[in-house]
């Protein structure tokens, strides 16, 4: 399973968390990585953890401030990008050339949508994978994996149907080993959580927790 944590703005220490991911990963064949801030990437990426950006946006090189260039979060050692999450949605054209940027830059995909037809939409632009979070779920506590079973499989199916190389992950209220279990016995292939880390009073002793059954 792939643990992906998104540290959105949250005020929690990020090299400190990323250090947690990084030495819990050792302890696990779960694959774990983090997504800090755009500003936080660099020194997130030496700690030796799997960095991931929160967002790209569809420009290359040239006259567009204040957007974030996949080229320079790739630079900062990011390997993958989030696009398209809840908190940052895109217009399908958007999406299209944030995926594009991200694959020009040599980063690795995750497009996040709501349910099993956005899946689809957003499987057929090609990303590795893509991410189904009900956004009434997101932040609740309450793991989409067992509040909503049917939005998980449905993606699944949703994205085979388009394209069977692209992984579905799940996310919205995961905290626990048993979330992430509940995940992967649905068929995601892993799991996208943010408040049950960087919001724990102890982020070690929660990852701890989420990979125990893995
Ligand atoms: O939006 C999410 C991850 O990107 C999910 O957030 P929570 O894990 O806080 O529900």
């Amino acid at each position: 399973m792939f643990v992906l944590v998104n540290l959105k703005t949250y005020p929690c220490e990020p090299v400190a968390v990323a250090e947690a991911v990084r030495d819990v990963d050792e302890s696990t064949d779960a694959r774990l990585a983090v997504a800090p801030q755009a500003a936080h990437l660099e020194r997130v990426a030496e700690t030796g953890v799997e960095t991931w950006a929160q967002h790209v946006d569809p420009v290359e090189h040239g006259s567009n401030t204040g957007h974030t260039l996949a080229e320079s979060v790739a630079d900062a050692g990011a390997v993958g990008t989030l696009i398209n999450h809840s908190e940052q949605r895109l217009k399908l054209a958007d999406i299209d050339g944030s995926v594009r940027a991200a694959e020009r830059a040599g980063l690795e995909t995750v497009v996040c949508a709501n349910n099993p037809e956005q899946i689809g939409a957003a499987a057929a632009l090609g990303p590795d994978a893509v991410a189904v979070e009900p956004p009434e779920l997101i932040g609740t506590g309450t793991p989409v994996s067992q509040a909503d079973p049917d939005i998980v499989e449905g993606a699944v199916s949703a994205a085979e149907a388009v394209d069977d190389d692209v992984s579905v992950l799940c996310g919205a209220g995961i905290s626990t080993g048993e979330d992430v279990v509940s995940a992967d016995d649905l068929g995601a292939e892993g799991v996208l959580l943010a408040s049950g880390v960087a919001k724990a009073d102890d982020p070690r002793a929660a990852l701890e927790d989420l990979v125990d059954p893995l």
